[in-house]
């Protein structure tokens, strides 16, 4: 489907858009009476398991869910999460079952491994997570110190945590809710280290659900936000596991010991990949919602006067909020594209990966680290603006803004943490400039960088903001080469100079995605507007044209540094930003109604399609179950004796 299909007729996922009967939202005991902000942490828990059993059976029955359905149909299913989003406020904690441990078993499984255990994951006989996270060590997966010792004489892993710094921590599920759960382990076979492999664990017995002889499991406390994910810790006491339990399609362990290394020892972190592909779509989801929140809440709120004779306005009227609201609409539409554009690619290389051909494997690892963390940064930091934007009332639990800033936030950290991704891509556009520079041919995302044309004279088009941004990026990775090489010269280890250069790093790894972001959203809206209609047209590229004209005032620095950018050009798109707010503020709320989420979606006070803003505050105040007694008890057994000086 084109993009515009996607946004105008986008069907909503099938689960809420069958006939009425089979509407998986029209099960109001999926919805809370009570709201879960005024659960304890225990009850949040249970409530969400509650909740987890029965979405999940609706799942089934309404989704008729295709035994080996293709992790495609997952990413394309995306709209599931904002079904998920109507019953969890926060990550059911089931997120983890679909979101890696299926996919790690799909990557990572042998094809009798995958039939075996994907049949019982996906019919909800078993559930897992994803353990690779440990106590002392996220990043540096090297460094990670669970171990899983083979032993020839039974055929048997040996996993255990050395330290307390090894405990698996962090996989979501793993406290008391998933029963297996594929772990993440360096691998030793007669004292020889052969790498982090991923090995299928039963963790506890599936009748009981008692952890098993030698497993210690628990859940690590209250966090900012994901609430009811569950999120645990894991730690092994010599515990044994059959052979057949290593996930071997890339590399194997014969029964005598042997080890069979993989094409490459990264596919064992393919998993990675493919969520970090995945969570870009998911932000786009993200940003719709709160867009639709927060621009719904601005059509309906009225507050001061433009003129003085004039009644209150709308606060959407005023440019400010314009400002602040429209490049929601734009991002949100921005990261779809490139979410859709951005699977294509990994299903791309994925295929060429099954007949062997691991070339494009670097740039597929580059693009799903640089668009993760841009997408994560920048939904993250909009969602905490609309939140802004909505006043007081944008603070309340009960408008969704707060729970959607916890769930973007968090991906900035988890899958990879974004200061980290940034630099594996760095590592990518440094060797492709040294590449280049030798005149080897570049991938095509990289390609640019060996544009040696002079700089030429500076355009306020689409054309000339795109080409700006991508000398912004090459002029940027030149001259962190130009540095590390001038270290390297007077004599530092090219490892102290490259961490020396990696706030430029970062930075130029930025610059990188914004020019692939920027170059694929409009060629995307252009390829979809071809099939639409003029007015329809006229407005997605009006969306474009805003997206790219923000971010070049946003990094007008960079684009003064490395193109022929002039004050007239400044002052020129500057105008034409502000003339673009005015041309799409009339559609502002058609807009966001075409990401066409439901009430139950949206969960808000602040974003129902009604408008009734004010009633639903208050029916909400009401729920509190402080508001169930004029007095709480607390006046008389403190502040009475208190305030009568007898406490
Ligand atoms: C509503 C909102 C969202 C909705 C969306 C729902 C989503 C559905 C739910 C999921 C919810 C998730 C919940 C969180 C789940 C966790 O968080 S799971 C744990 C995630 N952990 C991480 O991502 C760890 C991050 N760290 C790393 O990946 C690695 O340490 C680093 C940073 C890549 C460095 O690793 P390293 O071994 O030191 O590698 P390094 O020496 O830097 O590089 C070696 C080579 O390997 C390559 N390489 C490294 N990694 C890779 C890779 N993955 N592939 C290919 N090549 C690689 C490098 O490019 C480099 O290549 P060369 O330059 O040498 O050619
Ligand atoms: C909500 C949530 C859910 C999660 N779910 C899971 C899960 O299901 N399964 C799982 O395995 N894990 C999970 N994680 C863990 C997550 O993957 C890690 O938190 C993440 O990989 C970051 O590692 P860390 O926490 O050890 O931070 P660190 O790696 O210790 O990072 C801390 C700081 O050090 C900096 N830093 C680290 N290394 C470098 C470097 N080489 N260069 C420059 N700076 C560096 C980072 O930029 C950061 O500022 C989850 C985390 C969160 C927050």
């Amino acid at each position: 489907m084109g993009l515009v299909d996607q946004l105008v007729n986008q069907p909503h996922y099938t689960l809420v858009n069958q006939p009425r009967e089979n509407d998986i939202l029209s099960h109001k005991e999926l919805f809370d009476s009570i709201p879960e902000e005024y659960l304890s942490h225990k009850e949040k828990y249970e409530n969400a398991i509650r909740k987890t059993v029965l979405y999940y059976r609706l799942m089934q029955k309404y989704q008729n869910y295709k035994e080996g359905s293709t992790i495609l149909d997952e990413t394309r299913a995306n709209y599931r999460n904002l079904v998920s989003f109507a019953v969890f406020k926060d990550y059911p904690p089931l997120m983890l079952h679909n979101g890696m441990f299926i996919p790690a078993i799909a990557g990572q499984g042998t094809p009798e491994q995958q039939k075996h255990w994907l049949k019982r994951a996906k019919n909800m006989e078993i559930l897992g997570t994803y353990a690779q996270t440990e106590l002392g060590h996220g990043t540096f997966i090297r460094g990670l110190e669970t171990t899983a010792e083979y032993d020839p004489s039974t055929e048997e892993f040996v996993l255990h945590s050395p330290t307390l710094t090894s405990y698996k921590w962090w996989p979501g599920g793993l406290g008391h809710t998933v029963n297996y759960c594929v772990v993440m382990a360096q691998l030793y076979i007669r004292g020889r280290h052969h790498g982090m492999q991923p090995f299928l664990v039963q963790l506890r017995d599936e009748a009981t659900h008692m952890p098993l002889p030698g497993v210690k499991l628990g859940e690590i406390g209250a966090k900012l936000g994901l609430s009811t994910v569950n999120n645990g810790f894991l730690a092994f006491e010599h515990h044994r596991i059959p052979r057949d339990r290593m996930l071997m399609k890339n590399a194997q362990v014969l029964k005598d010991g042997t080890f069979v290394a993989g094409p490459s020892s990264k596919l064992a972190y393919g998993t990675m990949i493919y969520v970090r592909v995945i969570i870009v779509n998911g932000m786009a989801n993200l940003m719709a919602k709160a867009a639709t929140i927060a621009v719904r809440y601005s059509a309906v709120r009225r507050q001061s006067q433009i003129k003085p004779s004039e009644p209150e306005c709308q606060i959407l009227d005023y440019v400010t909020q314009q400002h602040k609201l429209l490049i929601c609409i734009a991002t949100s539409l921005a990261f779809s594209t490139c979410a859709r554009w951005l699977w294509d690619v990994y299903t791309g290389v994925m295929g060429q990966m099954e007949s062997g051909n691991m070339d494009h494997l670097p740039e597929l690892h580059a693009l799903a680290c640089s668009l993760k963390v841009v997408s994560t940064m920048d939904v993250s930091g909009l969602v905490e603006r609309c939140r802004l934007a909505c006043g007081g009332h944008g603070f309340m639990h009960s408008s969704n803004l707060p729970y959607t800033y916890g769930l973007a936030t968090a991906a900035c950290t988890y899958e990879g943490e974004n200061t980290v991704l940034l630099l594996q891509t760095a590592r990518s556009l440094v060797k492709a400039w040294q590449k280049g520079s030798k005149g080897k041919p570049l991938s095509p995302t990289e390609a640019y960088l060996m544009d040696k044309s002079p700089v030429p004279k500076w355009e306020n088009t689409l054309d000339g903001i795109i080409a700006g941004f991508r000398r912004v990026s090459a002029g940027k990775v030149q001259d962190c080469v130009s540095k590390i090489d001038k270290l390297v010269k007077m004599g530092t280890s090219y490892e102290d100079a490259w961490n020396q250069t990696s706030v430029r790093l970062v930075a130029a790894s930025e610059a990188h995605s914004r020019a692939v972001i920027l170059a694929t959203f409009r060629s995307e809206v252009s390829r979809a507007a071809a099939a639409l209609s003029p007015p329809l047209s006229r407005v997605l590229h009006q969306l474009v044209h805003l997206y790219c004209v923000y971010w070049a005032l946003e990094r007008l620095g960079d684009l003064l540094l490395y193109t022929s950018i002039a004050e007239r050009d400044v002052q020129e798109l500057q105008q034409q930003y502000e003339d673009l707010l005015q041309k799409i503020r009339p559609n502002a709320v058609g807009l966001v109604d075409a990401f066409d989420l439901r009430d139950e979606i949206l969960n808000s006070t602040l974003g129902a399609y009604d408008g009734r803003v004010y009633e639903r505050l208050m029916e909400e105040a009401l729920k509190s179950p402080l508001n169930a007694e004029p007095v709480n008890q607390s006046f008389h057994q403190y502040l009475k004796p208190f305030m009568h000086g007898k406490l």
